[in-house]
C-alpha cells in the first residue's frame, strides 16, 4: 500500500513514519512541506494526483497555539481548508483518511472526561481551526477517522516535556498551571495505536474507520496538571540522575501565568469508545514518560 504521511517533522509524523518504516510493509511518501504545503490548499490536489496515495495519514498542523491569536487566517488555511482540500480528494477517489485534531476544541467546562458526541466550542483560534478541518472532513463525505489527542511529547520534537527538562536544568525555580487538567500522550503511543488500528483494517478500512463513526479520543491513560506532568518530568530526570538546578516545581493557577490563548481547565478525554470499538487501552502517561525519559536522559548526564 502506498501511504502518504504528512507533517513527518513533526512528532506524530515522525513517530508514525518511523514505526511504519520498521514494519516495512508498506511504501511511504513522506513529502518535506515545499512539496505538500498546507498554507497553498489551492496546490494540494495536483499534489496527491501525483502521489497517487491509497491512504492518507494527515497530523501536519499548525501547532503553535499563542501565536495562532495573532494568526487566525493562516491557522484557518493550514488546519481547516487544507485538510477539507484532501478529503475530498480522498472521498472522490475512495481512498480513507486518518486525521488527528485535538482536546482544544472542547471548552473545558465539567468534570469528566470529554466523550467524542460531548459538544464542542474551543475557546482559541488553534482549537477554532481544528474544529473547522473536522467539520470539512466530515462534510467530505469518504472513509475518515478523526482521532483527537492532546498534550503531545516525547524525546524529540518541540513539546512540553523538553521545555520543562531545559527550564529544570536552566533556572532555579518552575512555576507551572496546576488548574488546568488532561493526559500528556507520547508521539509512540500515538503511532502505536494508528498503526494497530491499520493492522485492524487491513481489507477494508473504510469499515474499521465507520466502526467508530469516524471519530475517537487517543490519549494515554490517567491524568494529571500540567504542574503534575512537569513535577513528573523533574523527579524522572533526578531519579536517572540528571542534574537540576530547579528546586520543586511551583503551583500556580491560570491567572498567574497570562497567555495569549485560552485553554481548556478540563481537557481529559474519554478513552471508552477506543477500547469498546478497537480493544485498544494505551499505557499510562506515567510509563509514556518513563519511556521518553529512557531515550533522553543518557544524554543529559
Ligand atoms: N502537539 C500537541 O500537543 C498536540 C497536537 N495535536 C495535533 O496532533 C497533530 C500532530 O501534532 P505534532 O506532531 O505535535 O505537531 P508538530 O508541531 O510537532 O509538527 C507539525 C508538523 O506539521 C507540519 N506543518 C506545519 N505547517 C505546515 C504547512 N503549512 N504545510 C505542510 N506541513 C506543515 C510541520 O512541518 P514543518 O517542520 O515544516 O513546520 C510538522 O511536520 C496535529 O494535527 C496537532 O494539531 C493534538 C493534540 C496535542
Ligand atoms: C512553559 C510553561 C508553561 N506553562 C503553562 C502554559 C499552559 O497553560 C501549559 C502548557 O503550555 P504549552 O504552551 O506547552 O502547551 P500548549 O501549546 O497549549 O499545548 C497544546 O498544544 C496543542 C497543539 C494541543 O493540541 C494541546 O493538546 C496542547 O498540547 O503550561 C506554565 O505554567 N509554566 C511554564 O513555564
Ligand atoms: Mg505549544
Amino acid at each position: 500500500m502506498r501511504i502518504l504521511i504528512t507533517g513527518t517533522s513533526g512528532q506524530v509524523g515522525g513517530a508514525l513514519r518511523q514505526l511504519l518504516s520498521a514494519r516495512g510493509a508498506d511504501e511511504l511518501i513522506c513529502p518535506p512541506r515545499a512539496d505538500f504545503d498546507l498554507t497553498q490548499p489551492d496546490s494540494l490536489a495536483a499534489a496527491l494526483d501525483g502521489i497517487k496515495p491509497d491512504l492518507i495519514l494527515n497530523p501536519a498542523a499548525y501547532t503553535a497555539v499563542d501565536r495562532a491569536e495573532d494568526e487566525v487566517e493562516l491557522a484557518m488555511t493550514v488546519n481547516g481548508a487544507s485538510p477539507g482540500v484532501i478529503a475530498r480528494w480522498a472521498a472522490a477517489r475512495g481512498v480513507p483518511l486518518l486525521h488527528v485534531s485535538t482536546d482544544y476544541v472542547f471548552d473545558g467546562s465539567g468534570e469528566r472526561p470529554w466523550r467524542e458526541d460531548d459538544p464542542v466550542a474551543p475557546l482559541s483560534a488553534y482549537g477554532r481551526s481544528k474544529l473547522a478541518g473536522e467539520d470539512e472532513i466530515r462534510a467530505a463525505g469518504g472513509a475518515h477517522l478523526v482521532m483527537r489527542t492532546a498534550w503531545v511529547f516525547g524525546a524529540e520534537g518541540a513539546n512540553f516535556m523538553r521545555t520543562m527538562i531545559r527550564l529544570a536544568r536552566e533556572r532555579d525555580s518552575l512555576r507551572v498551571v496546576a488548574d488546568q487538567l488532561g493526559t500528556p500522550t507520547s508521539a509512540r503511543t500515538i503511532a502505536e495505536v494508528i498503526a494497530a488500528i491499520l493492522a485492524q483494517g487491513k481489507g477494508d478500512l473504510p469499515a474499521t474507520f465507520a466502526k467508530a463513526g469516524g471519530l475517537v479520543h487517543l490519549t494515554n491513560g490517567g491524568s494529571t496538571s500540567w504542574h503534575g506532568f512537569a513535577s513528573a518530568i523533574v523527579d524522572g530526570l533526578r531519579q536517572r540522575d540528571v542534574a537540576v538546578k530547579a528546586g520543586d516545581v511551583e503551583a500556580i493557577t491560570t491567572a498567574d501565568f497570562p497567555t495569549k490563548a485560552r485553554r481548556p481547565a478540563n481537557s481529559r478525554l474519554d478513552l471508552s469508545r477506543l477500547a469498546v470499538v478497537y480493544g485498544i487501552v494505551p499505557p499510562t502517561w506515567q510509563s509514556a514518560l518513563d519511556d521518553e525519559l529512557a531515550e533522553v536522559a543518557p544524554g543529559l548526564r
